[in-house]
């Protein structure tokens, strides 16, 4: 089948997850799909969404409707954009690369991940507009350095994720092989001569042109291979991490600054305090604290604290009403994580591209049916809380 008609059978994004759960490995379809323990939150992220119901208008001349947005005072043609992800090179070739290009073509956002496998220099060198996402070294002292790095490559936004303070109970990843690195095995081999678009389109071409993939961003110099023997990893414990150090980058950074990982109230109260320029609420995709509460139940409380910039949410977020009800209760955006690792996995450029078309078209067409032109035309109004099913 060619790739244009495998596409044209993927109607939304879940049929992407269901067509890359037979491209993937087992080890790597589940390090993306997993989350954590009993996978709570997980489903939360995604039933939270059910319990709104939309209270449209009619007769509304929508002709002239539009889904920009602003952010950091940067245009983008929708309100939706990528999540960081980490090892996104092992779904597809050069992963990070093919999102980021996509979406520069899309003009919607990219956050680039800490955790990535390709040079933060390289992606930036053709995706200037890309945000990029740290996670804070556990020892304190490589945290300016990497800043510092991340300045030097030319990216304007940084996002530091802080809902990792300890490493998730991810049993999923026991359960199916995965690790971090990976570790050569006869299941690992099988996996790979089982899955032979993978294993030659992703993995045997990655290791040809570019050699063994590294952690390439966790510091200011290169990490740890992903596939080794030695099962110890240079991910040292990020336990003591606090607000000072947040400090000390935003005295640091000169761009806008971003917090992701935030459901408390306080949290985005200390957010403003700590001068951040904009807040991501999220519960990692239900990927750390099994039992965090969805993102969305969080938004009207968090948005009485965070007033003087961008509140952003993602996890859980798949179909263009999703979207509209986050920016009812007034998310400025959303972010996705898993859709596009899968789309990239499925059909490279062109299944990013037709995953950003896919979600775009339903927010505009739902626009259309709520009766809105512009999305701050949304609001708590337009919407319903119907309560748990
Ligand atoms: C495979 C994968 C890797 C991820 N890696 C990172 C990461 O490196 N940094 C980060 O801040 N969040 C990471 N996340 C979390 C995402 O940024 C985002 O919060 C989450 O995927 C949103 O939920 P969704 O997948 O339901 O859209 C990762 C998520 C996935 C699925």
């Amino acid at each position: 089948m060619t790739q244009t008609r495998a596409l044209s059978k993927i109607l939304s994004l879940a049929d992407f997850e269901r067509a890359a759960a037979k491209r993937l490995p087992k080890p790597i379809y589940g390090y993306v799909s997993g989350a954590c323990e009993d996978c709570h939150s997980l489903r939360a992220n995604r039933d939270v969404f059910a319990e709104y119901e939309f209270v449209s208008r009619i007769l509304v001349d929508i002709s002239q409707r539009t889904q920009t947005v602003e952010v950091f005072g940067k245009q983008y043609d929708a309100p939706f954009g990528m999540a960081p992800m980490g090892i996104t090179a092992m779904s597809a070739y050069r992963g990070d690369i093919v999102l980021a290009e996509a979406a520069k073509r899309a003009n919607i956002p990219m956050i680039m991940s800490g955790s990535s496998l390709i040079k933060m220099e390289e992606l930036v060198a053709v995706a200037p507009d890309a945000w990029f996402q740290a996670y804070l070294p556990g020892k304190v002292d490589q945290i300016a350095p990497l800043i510092d790095r991340v300045a030097a490559a030319g990216f304007k936004t940084l996002v530091i994720t802080v809902d990792t303070p300890s490493s998730a109970n991810r049993e999923n990843n026991v359960r199916t092989g995965f690790s971090t690195p990976l570790r050569p095995s006869l299941r690992l081999a099988w996996e790979g001569i089982s899955h032979p678009r993978w294993l030659f389109g992703t993995f045997l071409k990655t290791l040809m042109r570019h050699g063994m993939p590294h952690f390439e961003n966790s510091f200011a110099t290169r990490g740890a291979p992903i596939m080794s023997k030695n099962v110890l990893r240079d991910f040292s414990s990020r336990g003591h991490l606090n607000w000072d150090h947040v400090r000390e980058i935003r005295a640091r950074w000169k761009g806008p600054m971003v917090i992701k990982g935030i459901l408390h109230p306080a949290d985005a109260a200390l957010a403003r305090q700590y001068g951040m320029d904009g807040v991501i609420v999220s519960n990692h995709g239900g990927r750390q604290l099994d039992g965090a509460v969805a993102p969305l139940r969080m938004l009207p409380q968090i948005l009485e604290q965070f007033k003087d910039g961008p509140v952003m949410l993602d996890s859980g977020v798949r179909r263009g009403t999703d979207v509209l009800k986050a920016l009812a209760l007034g998310a400025r955006c959303v972010f996705l994580g898993r859709p596009f690792n899968y789309a990239a996995a499925v059909g490279g450029p062109a299944g990013v591209d037709h995953a950003i078309s896919l979600l775009s078209q339903e927010v505009s067409r739902n626009m259309a049916m709520m009766g809105v032109n512009r999305l701050d035309e949304l609001t708590p109004a337009s919407l319903i809380h119907v309560g748990r099913s």
